[in-house]
């Protein structure tokens, strides 16, 4: 077992099956970057430590009796893929539906789906197209500002369901942005990966 994962195991205290999954799907990144570029190359090296531990953070924030899950913008798989992995053991029941409207990275979300075993759905769709999904929590990661994220979740995500964002140092920004044309609750914590970051959890989001 390498050191970045050892740290992640001990982190998140996940089964090895679990463990060897998520090296399957670094492995399956790694063969499909050159071409479609899903994660900054820069990042290659240390897929545990930006995007693996990134997306468990996202999970582990998630409520325990949720039973639909939307990653939208899932590109590469995060969190969205990581999510279904970590579901498999612990929350087989969990549906998840990956938005990405680039046919590239859906057939590659497909791909990773199939060869890891998960049980996830993708949408090759834009957002702005799909039918209401009716999800419990919402995730994305590097998609768009907050204020954007609100609007793309209206009509897919429950009255009383959860939006997990991700974000960078000019969260605080973002919120005030927000507040001018919505209303919501926000918990924040200090992300795990992003010294200067946030992940936000949202609820009872409605507009003003
Ligand atoms: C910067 S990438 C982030 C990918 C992934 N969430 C991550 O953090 O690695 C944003 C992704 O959102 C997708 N995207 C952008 N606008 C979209 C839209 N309107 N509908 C669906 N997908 C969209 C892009 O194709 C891209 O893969």
């Amino acid at each position: 077992m390498s050191r970045s994962e050892a740290v992640f195991a001990e982190r998140f205290d996940v089964s090895r099956e679990t463990l060897e999954r998520l090296s399957n799907l670094e492995a399956l990144i790694k063969k499909w970057n050159p071409t479609i570029n899903l994660v900054a190359r820069s990042t290659l090296t240390d897929i545990w430590s930006r995007h693996f531990a990134d997306s468990a953070q996202i999970f582990s924030f998630a409520p325990e009796n949720s039973d639909h899950w939307a990653d939208f913008g899932a590109g590469g798989g995060f969190p969205g893929l990581v999510v279904a992995i970590l579901a498999l053991e612990t929350r087989p029941e969990l549906q998840i539906s990956l938005v990405e409207s680039d046919l590239r990275k859906s057939a590659f979300l497909g791909t990773a789906i199939r060869d890891l075993g998960l049980s996830a759905r993708v949408m090759a769709e834009r957002i702005e197209d799909i039918a209401p999904l009716d999800c419990d929590v919402l995730s994305a990661r590097a998609l768009a500002p907050l204020p954007k994220l609100l609007g793309f979740s209206e009509g897919h995500l429950r009255e009383d369901g959860v939006a997990l964002f991700p974000k960078g140092a000019r969260w605080q920004e973002e919120v005030a942005s927000a507040r001018e044309n919505w209303s919501f609750d926000i918990e924040s914590w200090p992300s795990q990966v992003d010294p200067n970051g946030k992940i936000l959890k949202i609820t009872g989001v409605r507009r003003v």
